[in-house]
């Protein structure tokens, strides 16, 4: 069936062809170009300079007001000593008393002046300390009134009275600074607004979202369902859901939407506090059991890009349609934000709160990345059996750019001592739960994967990524490789690219530069290609010869 020409999205309608090809364009855009690098570093030390300035210009200001006012002062003073002004001349009581008050009307206004001018210096000078924070911290934002960013996790209870069954949880997990991504969401979220913030993979952007919600909800209620969590994937929104039980403990229901749930689940009975979910199971539910979304105070959109994708934008927008409550708070989280996310995001959201960290959709700064030409498919399987038997360095995470090939991957390495795993669509539930268990546990060492677990997966300790398929697309090759350098830690990418690769490279060699990689100057000096998705047909990958 033709599909419509266009679609809505937040009431507004977008034409199909026209947000696909935006869409593709960004995929094609250059997510870092060293030019575009230097106008950012520019732009944004030329924001820090002008916030300094205005500060600086307000303190004068400021000390103007403040002479005014002790020349005034002194001069009543003066006038005082004469006896010219407060001592009355006899008989002039109705002057006198009509003076006095003057006298203490304006007493009064030099007394909330200068309460008003040391307001507007305090102020002033929080800001000053706040661009000089965030600027150590690596924090760019934008938008009105946004709130200080966290100096540590104790601030939670002296600024905003975290309880401390919440805080003695946040012990357990060790955590012992926020990130900087949470330095500045968490306040945001506390104070009623709604964001968009990107920051590298790995650097905590879940707790920065569950924590401000389990804070703003305080308790369990019979309400109904109050937080939504959207993700891309199931096996994210599972781990999402993991990781909100973990700060949660048994205070709050927090439910993930099964595959079960979504087709049985009776909401009207069932507690739950704060769901997770992906856009089709959570679409699903809304139409074919009635859950009531009305309530839902919070709606976080995690790896925001991937859900503004075509074909899942849709069933984001039903959603998004869903949670009718006016005073909802929504907000967007993912290490790659493109200008067109944000533009259509912006359409449903109010005034919301920009937070970027570090550089735009670049990679994580801890993974060590390089690019390695194999000539043809046969020289891949050569080269990965290679890198193996040199340094095997598990867990490592081997990227395929489909499942058949994820198969045909496992096939050549499952009878190598390399405790290889596969996991990708066509298998199972179970399958691939326990393929994410086994390797979660070290019991397997090599999980070839498609680009079903690319994103936000955190696999404690990934050493290594290896790209055995060059990515589609620049975002793709940022999650890919953020499966490793999480949380601190360092990591390594390899990315194997053939002949029929080269055309992209100079896209992905943006990226390695812009977090700080090296790459060979004829790679630089390569054309930036317009990139639609790139997976071209490759041959199958076999050892066995074609018969
Ligand atoms: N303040 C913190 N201190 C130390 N570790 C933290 C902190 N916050 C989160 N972490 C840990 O950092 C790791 C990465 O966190 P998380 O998965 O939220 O990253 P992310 O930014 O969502 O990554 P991605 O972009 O890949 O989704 C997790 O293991 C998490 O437990």
């Amino acid at each position: 069936m033709e599909k419509d020409a266009s679609f809505l999205f937040g009431g507004i309608s977008f034409n199909r062809k026209k947000f696909a090809r935006d869409f593709d364009r960004f995929k094609g855009k250059n997510i870092v170009d060293s030019a575009e690098k230097l106008q950012l570093i520019e732009k944004e030390d030329k924001t820090f300079d002008d916030s300094l300035e205005k500060v600086e210009f307000v303190e004068n200001e400021i000390s103007e007001m403040e002479d005014e006012t002790s020349t005034s002062v002194s001069k009543k003073r003066k006038r005082k000593e004469k006896g010219t002004v407060s001592d009355s001349v006899e008989g002039f009581s109705v002057f006198k008393s009509s003076k006095l008050k003057k006298e203490a009307a304006s007493e009064e206004t030099d007394q909330s002046v200068n309460e008003l001018i040391q307001g507007k210096k305090e102020y002033y000078q929080q800001l000053e300390r706040d661009a000089i924070f965030r600027k150590m911290h690596n924090i760019h934002v934008s938008g009105s009134n946004i709130p200080s960013p966290l100096h540590n996790f104790a601030e939670l209870r002296s600024r905003y009275k975290c309880r401390s069954y919440l805080l003695r949880n946040l012990a357990k997990l060790g955590f012992k600074e926020p990130t900087p991504i949470q330095r500045q969401t968490i306040p945001v979220l506390l104070s009623g607004r709604e964001c968009f913030a990107c920051a590298p993979t790995g650097s905590g952007k879940t707790f920065a979202f569950v924590f401000p919600i389990l804070m703003k909800l305080k308790h369990t209620s019979k309400d109904g369902v109050r937080a939504v969590i959207l993700s891309p994937t199931r096996e994210l929104a599972a781990q999402t859901t993991r990781e909100c039980k973990k700060l949660a403990r048994k205070k709050f229901y927090i439910r993930l939407m099964t595959k079960q749930l979504a087709k049985s689940g009776d909401f009207s009975k069932l507690r739950c506090d704060v769901l997770i979910s992906t856009p089709l199971r959570l679409k699903f539910a809304i139409q074919k059991r009635k859950l009531d979304l009305s309530r839902v105070e919070f709606l976080v959109l995690d790896e925001s890009d991937k859900l503004f994708e075509p074909g899942m934008l849709e069933q984001v927008d039903f959603v998004v349609k869903a949670c009718t409550n006016p005073s909802i708070l929504r907000s967007l989280f993912s290490a790659t934000l493109p200008d067109i996310v944000e533009d259509r995001a912006r359409t449903i959201m109010h005034d919301a709160v920009r937070i970027i960290i570090g550089r735009k959709n670049s990679a994580s700064e801890t993974i060590e990345q390089k690019l390695v030409y194999v000539g043809s498919e046969e020289g891949k399987l050569l080269a990965l059996r290679q890198s193996f038997a040199e340094s095997l360095n598990p867990p490592v995470l081997v990227f395929v750019q489909n499942k058949e090939r994820a198969k045909e991957l496992y096939d050549e390495l499952k009878l190598e001592d390399i405790r290889p795993d596969v996991i990708h669509s066509d298998l199972s539930q179970i399958q691939r739960e326990n393929a994410i268990d086994n390797f979660r546990a070290g019991k397997t060492w090599v999980l070839i994967a498609t680009d079903v677990v690319a994103r936000g997966m955190d696999f404690k300790g990934v050493n290594c990524v290896i790209n055995y398929d060059f990515p589609d697309a620049a975002a793709a090759y940022i999650h890919r490789i953020g499966r490793s350098g999480r949380a601190g830690r360092s990591g390594q990418a390899i990315t194997f690219y053939t002949e029929a690769d080269i055309p992209f490279l100079r896209n992905i060699a943006n990226v390695i530069t812009s977090s700080g990689g090296e790459v060979p100057e004829w790679i630089m000096s390569l054309t930036k290609k317009k990139w639609r998705k790139h997976r071209p047909k490759r041959e199958t990958i076999s050892t066995q010869p074609d018969i």
